[in-house]
């Protein structure tokens, strides 16, 4: 499923509508059907809906809203926030089929009172007053609209994007719905993973209207959210013939004598997402606690580390900010220049001035930075990376010739040709020490087992955030999940996933 920045999603629609053929009034017509069909199911008998229309389209998709509610027998009130003669183009001839079925329209400006009290008794309230073509904060009048609305007690189901929320995610102060739910039209926009405006979305649901693939490759979208059938599709298979050195040897550079726990937690993690082989390299103060708790892997003292035939490397969980790793950390980047290389924590901190080594590789690194991490490796602040997540990866991600995991709420992954990937799974479970040194062992893991690198990297994302998921959804709360519960998770995770994947 695409992602789409607001200009992207019109040149897709006007593509749709000049080259293909489908005209803008079949979009609308099919945009609002969609959301009357998912609503439909949601309403009782009785209940009551107030539809709020705007001056532009998404105003049009709720004109095809009210007709089939109108239709059906609803009790619907249907409150325009714009003057009917302004409306233009194919909210119009929308607007004139539901009058022409019998549909009454009232004007906010009219009866600001009625509109009020229908709002507050409202069980449903349809937000179409803005979708992506507003600029800017919305007009006074319809930021008192969007105030009522937020006041009001009934569900509120925004058409397309939360009135007043930028299509763009950019950073907002003015008022914007803050809806129950929202009913995206064709594809998810790209406000729906950036702050602040996701969180005015409530929960998503994206609603085909019908635009063939043909327009989004004519446009040149290049960020996709990461579907469930796309990893079930490309998760490894394992050959019965095989032994474990075909599934990777892997070495991980990580722990220090302060944080011993995040060399244990990534080489679990990796062993749990099917590596083969692993050495881990700590200091030797602690490698008798971890072989203790781990004794699956193979050790290898700090001050030998070598390559030695390892197929892919780790580097930077608990390594510790001490000068001597910096040039640990670059002589590895250099020398393991054609297998996979994860670098995430302490070993960004060390490489953060030696980003010129990153384009001289043959095989692309992967860095795992949060959003802090982020903006060190940027020479910014958390806030800059924030305000423009996508644009920062891709500019970095090109620049660098790496796969970017910049993690977040929506983990973000960009790949050197700039394609992105947005990971939908996840949840404040995760916001923990030790879940970062989970995702880089498997990462690592995963990057030793797939053909593909986006692959590998996408899918690594995204089981480290379905193993939060299962967790909250079975015997844990948000608040409990440890980076040790995470790894345990990864099992049920990957059972369920292949389960899927045979049954296809
Ligand atoms: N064929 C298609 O494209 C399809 C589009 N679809 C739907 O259309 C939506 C996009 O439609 P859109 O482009 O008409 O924009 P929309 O958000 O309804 O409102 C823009 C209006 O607001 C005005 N305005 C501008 N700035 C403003 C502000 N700050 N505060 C207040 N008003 C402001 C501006 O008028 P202006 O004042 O500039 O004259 C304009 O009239 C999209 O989200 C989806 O729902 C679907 O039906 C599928 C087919
Ligand atoms: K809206």
């Amino acid at each position: 499923m695409h992602v789409v920045s607001r200009e992207e999603m019109r040149n897709i629609d006007q593509y749709t509508i000049t080259h293909i053929g489908l005209g803008g009034p079949v979009l609308m017509e099919n945009a609002g059907r969609a959301v009357y069909a998912a609503l439909e199911p949601e309403c009782k008998a009785g209940d009551r809906i107030c539809v709020v229309i705007g001056k532009g389209n998404n105003g049009g998709d709720g004109f095809v809203i009210a007709r089939m509610l109108f239709d059906s027998g609803a009790k619907v009130s249907t409150w325009l926030a714009a003057d009917p003669q302004k409306i233009s183009g194919e909210a119009a001839n929308h607007m004139r089929a539901y009058c022409a079925c019998g549909g009454t329209l009232l004007r906010i400006s009219d009866e600001p009172e009625t509109f009020q009290q229908q709002l507050d008794r409202a069980d449903w309230i349809i937000d179409a007053l803005l979708g992506t073509g507003i600029h800017g904060a919305p007009y006074p009048a319809d930021q008192q609209v969007i105030r009522w609305i937020n006041a009001s007690k009934g569900t509120v189901i925004s058409v397309d994007l939360p009135s007043g929320v930028p299509a763009n995610g950019e950073a907002f102060d003015h008022p914007a719905v803050l809806a129950d739910q929202t009913m995206t039209l064709e594809c998810p926009k790209l406000a729906q993973f950036m702050q602040p405006a996701a969180r005015h979305f409530g929960t998503v649901r994206v609603l085909p209207i019908g635009i063939p693939n043909k327009a989004y490759q004519q446009v040149g979208v290049q960020r996709e959210l990461r579907m469930r059938s796309d990893v079930v599709r490309t998760l490894p298979v394992r050959d019965p013939f095989s032994h474990k050195g075909n599934h990777g040897k892997g070495l991980l550079i990580a722990g220090s004598k302060n944080m011993p726990g995040a060399a244990f937690f990534s080489a679990k993690a990796a062993l749990r997402s099917g590596i083969g082989l692993l050495k881990v390299s700590v200091p030797e103060v602690i490698q008798p606690i971890l072989a203790a708790q781990l004794p699956e892997t193979m050790y290898l003292p700090r001050v030998q580390v070598a390559l030695d035939g390892a197929s892919g490397v780790g580097i930077g969980p608990g390594l510790g900010r001490d000068a001597r790793e910096e040039e640990l950390v670059c002589r590895l980047v250099e020398e393991s220049d054609t297998i996979p290389c994860v670098i995430d924590a302490d070993g960004l901190f060390h490489l953060r001035n030696h980003l010129d080594l990153l384009p001289k590789r043959h095989k692309p690194a992967v860095l795992s930075p949060h959003p802090g991490e982020m903006a060190l490796l940027t020479h910014s602040s958390v806030q800059d990376v924030e305000r423009d997540r996508f644009g920062i990866s891709k500019a970095f991600a090109e620049k660098y010739q790496v796969y970017l995991v910049l993690k977040g709420k929506a983990t973000l992954v960009t790949a050197p040709d700039g394609r992105q990937i947005v990971n939908p799974t996840g949840n404040a479970a995760m916001a923990k020490g030790g879940s970062g040194d989970v995702l880089t062992g498997i990462l690592l893991a995963f990057l030793l087992q797939h053909e593909q690198m986006m692959d590998a990297v996408s899918n690594a994302v995204y089981v480290h955030g379905a193993a939060a998921e299962e967790l909250a959804a079975r015997e844990h709360s948000l608040l409990d999940v440890l980076a040790s519960d995470l790894i345990e998770a990864i099992p049920p995770v990957l059972h369920q996933l292949y389960d899927e994947k045979t049954c296809r």
